[in-house]
């Protein structure tokens, strides 16, 4: 991927209070050029809010938010980036390709209509009206506006939410085609795969602060150890009791056991479950390691 040290937004020691709500605690998040930078956090950690900060749709209260080098919110820093926020804003009234045509208006040098429509994906969308179409067909709409005006960064809070598998992983090519390209992205999302297959680097936020960041390698290498899955019917709390257990999670019939030494668990689990079945050991991922540091930072 095409990167450098070029800044394209930053949070520097920047605090966010709501009322009695501190949203945002010295926080500092730096996106470069070129790069995927995933914002993830439990509902209500400030991941929003610092997406609206470096936008300047809101202020700090506290430190300082750049975009561009300079105070977020010119007209011609707004002209180099795409947003996909949780609220649309979009005049539902008009149809796709109206949408298309006026968003375009607004930009010095916007995409072409047919590379819009093919990179987003809403070609089959183009007749309908906004309000008419489902969650995710607006949500691919949302996207398709964000890339009108060929940003140099797209910020884009939860972009999948509501997008079924196949229109998950259009957007997914797409983005990294951008990014590719030399689009920088930074990206909230609640989906730790999808982190996993976009990001270059992440910072996990939690009660309005930055508790981990760094390349994805390292926030992995946060959990060194190994999960083991199968289907079995042992309960989580028999299991969490195991020496060596470090994370249990049941999944339907799925167990999920996050273990720095797997060959003790695998041992008792043959023991205790003599019909275990679909039994898998691999590398711990960004999930667990998440995982490990809420848990540490609560
Ligand atoms: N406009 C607002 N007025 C009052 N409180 C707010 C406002 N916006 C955010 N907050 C509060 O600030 C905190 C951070 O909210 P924020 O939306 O940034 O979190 P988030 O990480 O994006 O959450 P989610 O994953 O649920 O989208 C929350 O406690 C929220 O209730």
């Amino acid at each position: 991927m095409n990167r450098s040290t070029e800044t394209i937004a930053s949070l520097r020691d920047a605090s966010k209070r709501y009322g009695k709500q501190l949203a945002l605690d010295q926080v500092n998040l730096e996106l470069r050029r070129g790069e995927v930078l995933a914002l993830l956090g439990p509902n209500g950690a400030g991941k929003t809010t610092a997406i609206a900060l470096m936008l300047g749709i809101a202020r700090p209260d506290k430190g300082e938010a750049t975009l561009f080098g300079a105070a977020p919110g010119s007209l011609d820093a707004r002209r180099r980036i795409g947003v996909m926020l949780q609220t649309d804003g979009v005049p539902g009234t008009l149809n796709v390709l109206e949408l298309i045509t006026l968003f375009r208006s607004y930009y010095p040098r916007p995409r072409s209509v047919a590379d819009i429509v093919a990179l987003a994906g809403v070609g089959s969308l183009l007749k309908h009206r906004y309000v008419s179409l489902s969650g995710g067909q607006q949500r691919r709409v949302q996207f398709a506006l964000a890339i009108v005006g060929n940003p140099q960064a797209l910020f884009l809070d939860e972009p999948t939410t509501g997008l079924d598998i196949e229109a998950r992983e259009t957007l997914w090519a797409t983005i990294r085609q951008l990014v590719g390209e030399g689009c920088a992205l930074l990206l909230t999302t609640h989906y730790l795969e999808e982190a996993e297959a976009l990001a270059d680097r992440v910072s996990v936020l939690a009660h309005g602060r930055v508790i981990a960041d760094g390349s994805l390698e390292e926030i992995r290498a946060r959990v060194s150890g190994k999960q083991i899955r199968c289907i079995s019917t042992l309960s989580e709390t028999l299991v969490a009791g195991w020496s060596d257990v470090r994370e249990v999670r049941r999944k339907g019939e799925w167990l999920e056991i996050t273990t720095a030494q797997p060959e003790p668990v695998l041992r008792q689990l043959l023991f205790e479950d003599t019909q275990v079945r679909e039994l898998e050991v691999r590398r711990a991922g960004l999930a667990e390691a998440f995982v490990e540091i809420t848990k540490e930072a609560a």
